[in-house]
């Protein structure tokens, strides 16, 4: 039986007001999960990703592997269970330069991290293997050295992901709509690659929960639907069209 990596429980999101944007979010994920969130726009799903990833205040529970975020550490947490934005906003430097940087963070060194020594990462991010990824994409090298606030909508996209597999540390990745801004062709080669990833026996990478407007796009690459939507949140057939 597959491993549960993530519970979460009875989450709500408050905004300034006191309103709520979601509540009662409980679900599980589970090693091999491609999770798909779906829902009207402004329903909440990109702040739901947020409360599981940390990056935003939640009443509820989430526990990753049986343990809080706090339990761990919340940047180990964030390490292992990686928010990836559409796009980055505004980072200074290159793509290069922010791939060496978060590969220094401490909170990837093993010896800062409460996690078991089962559960610890010990490979050390390679840059190459990002290049490789991004190759797999269809972005040039140069691109690595170029200013982010230089390339495109969609090169800074894939860029991101590319970082994101390339550091190789996660073992779930959270992709708030990760090909919104790209053609038909990019897509594919993106979700080709996460899903071979997935399936990768030397991979880290064992679930993902995943954005999208695409109907398309949710029935190629989703394992698990769940609708976000004002009434709550639900989970619903394996097929959307069942
Ligand atoms: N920091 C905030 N303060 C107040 N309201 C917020 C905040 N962040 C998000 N919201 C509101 O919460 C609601 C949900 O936003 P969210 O971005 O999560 O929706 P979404 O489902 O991802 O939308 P989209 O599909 O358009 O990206 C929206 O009404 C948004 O305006």
């Amino acid at each position: 039986m597959s491993e549960t990596l993530l519970q979460l429980r009875d989450i709500s999101c408050p905004r300034s007001d006191g309103s709520l944007i979601f509540s009662d979010a409980s679900f599980n994920v589970n090693e091999g999960d491609i999770l798909v969130l779906r829902g009207k726009s402004g329903a909440g799903k990109s702040t739901l990703l947020k409360c599981i990833a940390h990056l935003n205040v939640y009443k509820g529970e989430i526990l990753y592997r049986g343990r809080s975020p706090k339990s761990i550490g919340v940047p180990a947490y964030r390490t292992h269970v990686l928010y990836v934005p559409q796009r980055p906003s505004l980072l200074p430097g290159t793509p290069k330069d922010f791939f060496i940087t978060i590969s220094s963070f401490s909170s990837r060194n093993p010896k800062n991290s409460r996690l078991s020594k089962k559960d610890e990462r010990t490979a050390v991010p390679d840059l190459n293997q990002a290049i490789e990824v991004g190759r797999s994409f269809g972005l040039d090298d140069e691109l690595w050295d170029r200013e982010w606030s230089s390339l495109s909508g969609g090169e800074s996209q894939r860029m991101v992901l590319a970082v994101a597999i390339g550091l190789d540390a996660a073992d779930i990745l959270l992709l708030d709509e990760p090909t919104s801004a790209l053609d038909p062709e990019s897509s594919k080669s993106v979700e080709t690659c996460l899903t071979s990833d997935m399936k990768a026996p030397d991979s880290t990478l064992q679930a993902i929960v995943w954005i999208t407007h695409s109907e398309e796009q949710a029935r190629r690459v989703g394992t698990r639907f769940v609708e976000v939507t004002a009434d709550g949140i639900r989970e619903e057939p394996r097929d959307p069209e069942v």
